[in-house]
Parts: structure tokens; C-alpha cells; sequence
């Protein structure tokens, strides 16, 4: 048996590689969670958003994402570890500490929540009545700028505030869900698939809004899930992949998509990578592409391979690429 398929049977789903705490502030950190459903668990998770920064969440359907969020906003209780909020460990402080550090997060969800019978103006409302910070004239701002409503010169209230939500498309209702959030001047926003189901310039308008929110507001934070890793691409500072109710991988993005690379090669040339001990044992993550009986590996350092190597093909990998190796690879 070669030694590449001796090593195969170990390792799909361990931990490939996480980040140790900073020590910097953070905006939540969920540490060592633990929740178990019926046929899923959450186990052991630690996470951090530093403040002021982006961190993606990714991963295959059913992998925990929306639980994680859950769990950090408090509508679930986890079984074991704590919840830290803006420095305060809300799972112990009990439900009104996390009530109260709760005000100042605001959520996307992935199907806009909001009951169909309210006008965008009720809306407003139930916002203002939640977060004594929320700003209306920068509400309506966003709106206007996402051609939901808009205000005709002498006119006393804006021409669509009275449109109900259950008359918005798709689109209109996440506009409208991030328009909210933003105004609510929260200083941690958790967006749960913000971008799902949209065409892409509606994306890249509301991708636009967050990064320019983000760029005036440079202490806000935000947890953001996503099944489109290239947004991630351009939003995030660090990267978290789940799987199995598990982190897998948290890094920063840049060390993903510029130090990372995936090389494919050929048995021969695995073999070869493998012998000589270059790459670390433990650091590659090999799946087969099933062409001609190549494999795709993700390489730690990509720049290192292929000083070592230029004779073998290594591209740049993506969020997407180290997501399928993460999750479906070995590691040899
Ligand atoms: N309250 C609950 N009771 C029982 N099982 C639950 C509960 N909440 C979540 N689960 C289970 O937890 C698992 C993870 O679900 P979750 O929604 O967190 O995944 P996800 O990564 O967000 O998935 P997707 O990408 O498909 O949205 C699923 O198997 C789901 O059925």
C-alpha cells in the first residue's frame, strides 16, 4: 500500500488550522461552546470577532453556521462554555446582561423576518422603539439610495413609506433589512447570509453599503455567513470554516487567498512531494479530482511550493477551494 493511501483513511473533519486568541479587543468571542440537538451537536467552538473587523463564516449546508449565531446572539443557550460580549461573558451574567449587550447588535437574516402586513414606516417603529440609537434620516437615506423609497421635494414623508413588506420582492426585503441594521448604529452586526438568492448587482450595491458603513463606523464589527465565498472575498478580514458543528479552519483571509495554494498533481508528483518532507507531514490537504487519477492538495505556502517545485502546477487558492479541501480533503 503506498503511503499515500495509507494515510487517507485518517483525518476528514479534524481542525486543519485555528487561530489562537490576540488578545485584542473583540466584539464577541464564543469560547469552547458546546449545544446538542437530536441529531446535532455543536462541539467546542471558540471564535472571535475583534472589534472593528469582518469575519466570515462558511461552510456546507447544515454545518452550524446559523446555530453559532444563535448562540452568540442568545436566542439559544449553550450547554457548555460562554458567550462574551463586547468583553462581558453574557452566559454568565445571565439573559438581561445579554438582553443588554444585545441592544447594541443588530441581525440580518437570511429571509427577511419582518411580518408582511407592516409599512416600511412600522418598521421604523419596532426599530426605534428597540434601539434608542436608530437614526431615521439615515434609514430613509439608505432606502432612497436603494431605490426602495424615496422623498419628492415638499412632500412630508417619503412616497413608499406606507409600502407594505409583504409587497417587497426579494431583494427589496434584504434592502430593507440592511438599511435597518445599519441605522441602528449597532456596534456588532450579524448577518446571516445577507446576500442569498440575489442578483448580482443587487449584491454588489449591498456589499457597497457595508464596506462604506464600515469604512465610516471603523469600530464596528461584523459576523457574516455566507455559501458565496467570492463576497468573502472582498469583505472579510478572517475567515472561519465549520463543519460538523466544528471549526475547522480560522485564519485570516489574506493568508487563505495569498499565501495558500492548490497544486495539482499527478501520483508520481504527489509521491515525490511526500518523500522529500518539504511541505510539512500534517500540513497538506489532498482530495482527488478523479481525472486521470490526479489530485488536487492544498499547499500551505504556495510561494515555498513552487520555489521547491516549478515543475508542478500551483494556482492561487480561494475561499472556495480551501473550504473543499478543508471539509472533504485528507491530510497527509
Ligand atoms: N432547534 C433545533 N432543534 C433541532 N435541531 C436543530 C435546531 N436548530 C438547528 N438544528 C440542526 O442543526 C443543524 C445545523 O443547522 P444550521 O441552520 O445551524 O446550519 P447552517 O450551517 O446554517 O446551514 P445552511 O447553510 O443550510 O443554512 C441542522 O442539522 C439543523 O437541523
Amino acid at each position: 500500500m503506498s503511503a499515500v493511501s495509507k494515510e487517507r483513511e485518517a483525518t476528514m473533519g479534524r481542525p486543519y488550522r485555528t487561530m489562537e486568541p490576540s488578545g485584542e479587543p473583540t466584539a464577541l468571542e464564543l469560547r469552547h461552546v458546546a449545544k446538542g440537538f437530536d441529531d446535532f451537536a455543536v462541539r467546542d467552538v471558540c471564535l472571535s470577532v475583534p472589534c472593528g473587523s469582518v469575519v466570515g463564516l462558511v461552510g456546507r449546508n447544515g454545518a452550524g453556521k446559523t446555530t453559532l449565531m444563535r448562540l452568540a446572539l442568545g436566542t439559544a443557550r449553550p450547554d457548555r462554555g460562554s458567550v462574551v460580549l463586547f468583553g462581558q461573558d453574557v452566559t454568565a451574567a445571565g439573559q438581561e446582561a445579554h438582553a443588554r449587550a444585545r441592544m447594541r447588535t443588530a441581525t440580518v437574516a437570511s429571509v427577511c423576518p419582518y411580518p408582511g402586513y407592516l409599512t416600511i414606516g412600522e418598521v421604523a417603529t419596532v426599530y426605534t422603539l428597540s434601539y434608542p440609537t436608530f437614526d431615521h434620516a439615515a434609514f430613509e437615506a439608505l432606502l432612497d439610495r436603494m431605490d426602495i423609497m424615496h422623498q419628492p421635494e415638499g412632500a412630508h414623508r417619503p412616497v413608499s413609506a406606507g409600502l407594505r413588506v409583504g409587497d417587497l420582492s426579494r431583494g427589496q426585503g434584504m434592502k430593507l433589512q440592511l438599511a435597518a441594521c445599519l441605522a441602528t448604529g449597532a456596534d456588532l452586526l450579524v448577518l446571516d447570509e445577507p446576500t442569498a438568492g440575489l442578483d448580482p448587482i443587487v449584491r454588489d450595491e449591498l456589499l457597497q453599503m457595508l464596506r462604506e458603513h464600515m469604512a465610516a463606523h471603523p469600530d464596528c464589527s461584523v459576523l457574516v455567513s455566507s455559501h458565496i465565498t467570492g463576497d468573502l472575498e472582498r469583505l472579510a478580514d478572517y475567515i472561519v470554516i465549520v463543519d460538523e458543528g466544528q471549526v475547522i479552519l480560522s485564519a485570516e483571509k489574506d493568508e487563505l487567498t495569498d499565501v495558500m495554494g492548490v497544486a495539482r498533481l499527478l501520483p508520481a508528483q504527489l509521491e515525490r512531494v511526500l518523500d522529500e518532507g518539504i511541505v510539512p507531514r500534517g500540513e497538506l490537504r489532498v482530495r482527488e479530482d478523479g481525472l486521470a487519477g490526479a489530485s488536487e492538495v492544498l499547499v500551505p505556502d504556495r510561494a515555498a511550493f513552487v520555489r521547491a517545485y516549478p515543475d508542478m502546477v500551483c494556482d492561487r487558492a480561494a475561499i472556495e477551494d480551501v473550504m473543499r479541501l478543508v471539509v472533504l480533503g485528507r491530510s497527509l
